[in-house]
């Protein structure tokens, strides 16, 4: 395996909060990798600066080898790293199939004006689009809300839509913010059996949440306490691990 992702020596402060310090991981392309860890630890500090909503202080992003430290978010989804939010970000006066055929958008090779025109080559990237949208639509268990405004619809289904719309743009890199945060049990479960399905036909996850449950689909994980790693390795690895216990399962 090769690293999809490095995180090299990651530090970020809030003014005189030293939130990261020294981070380092890499995320393997084909796995499913989980980053742990109690609230305030740094996750989503971290995560924006994976995904590029924010500078580190210190420290590199490596992106399929490219040093992407300074790159926007609209450079990094073109190279192939699509993200999710905490809360669902859906558009919310758009359908269900308006939003998967606007996640289609950077396959798009036409510009404004080719779109103004109504070239052949735009027309032809709309039809595919829709094709894609309405498989998706199938494979999410999406059909019933097909036509419904994303912003009508349950928190779990927003999640589903959001999370169908990053994976529509065929991500090389998919990160995922509490991905199961507000959904029911059963809701996690179908999540679970979708990332399984999505990792098995190829596409790298990296997983960013407190919900132990979820991180058993992980093959390797890192757990995040105070801004630090302190400790990495498998699921059970993990539980074993004092330093977590006490950190992480405060027991
Ligand atoms: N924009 C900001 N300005 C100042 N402090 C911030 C900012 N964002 C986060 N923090 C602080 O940084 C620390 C880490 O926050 P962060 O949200 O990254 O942790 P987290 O592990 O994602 O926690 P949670 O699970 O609660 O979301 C916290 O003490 C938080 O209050």
């Amino acid at each position: 395996m090769s690293a999809l992702l490095e995180v090299r020596e990651v530090s970020h402060r809030f003014g005189g909060l030293h939130v990261l310090k020294g981070v380092s991981f890499t995320v393997e392309a084909g796995s499913v990798t989980g980053l742990i860890g109690p609230n305030g630890a740094g996750k989503s500090t971290l995560f924006n600066i994976i995904s590029g909503f924010l500078t580190p202080s210190v420290g590199r992003i490596v992106l399929l080898g490219e040093d992407a430290t300074r790159l926007g978010i609209q450079h990094r989804s073109r190279m192939g790293l699509q993200r999710t939010f905490q809360t669902p970000q859906v558009f919310r006066d758009l359908t269900v199939r308006e939003n998967l055929v606007a996640g289609c958008h950077r396959h798009g090779r036409t510009g404004v004006l080719e779109a103004f025109l109504g070239l052949p080559q735009v027309r032809r990237e709309m039809r595919d689009a829709a094709i894609v949208a309405d498989a998706a639509i199938e494979r999410f268990d999406l059909g019933p809300y097909r036509d419904v405004p994303a912003g009508e619809l349950p928190a779990g289904r927003q999640r589903m839509v959001e999370l169908a719309r990053a994976v529509v743009a065929e991500p090389k890199l998919l990160c995922l913010d509490e991905p199961s945060s507000g959904l029911s049990t059963a809701e996690v479960q179908i999540l679970m059996q979708v990332l399984r399905r999505l990792n098995e036909e190829g596409m790298t996850i990296l997983l960013v949440s407190h919900d132990m449950e979820l991180m058993e689909i992980t093959s390797k994980m890192h757990a995040l306490c105070f801004g630090e790693i302190i400790a990495s390795g498998s699921l059970d690895a993990m539980r074993a691990s004092p330093r977590v216990r006490e950190a992480y399962l405060g027991t």
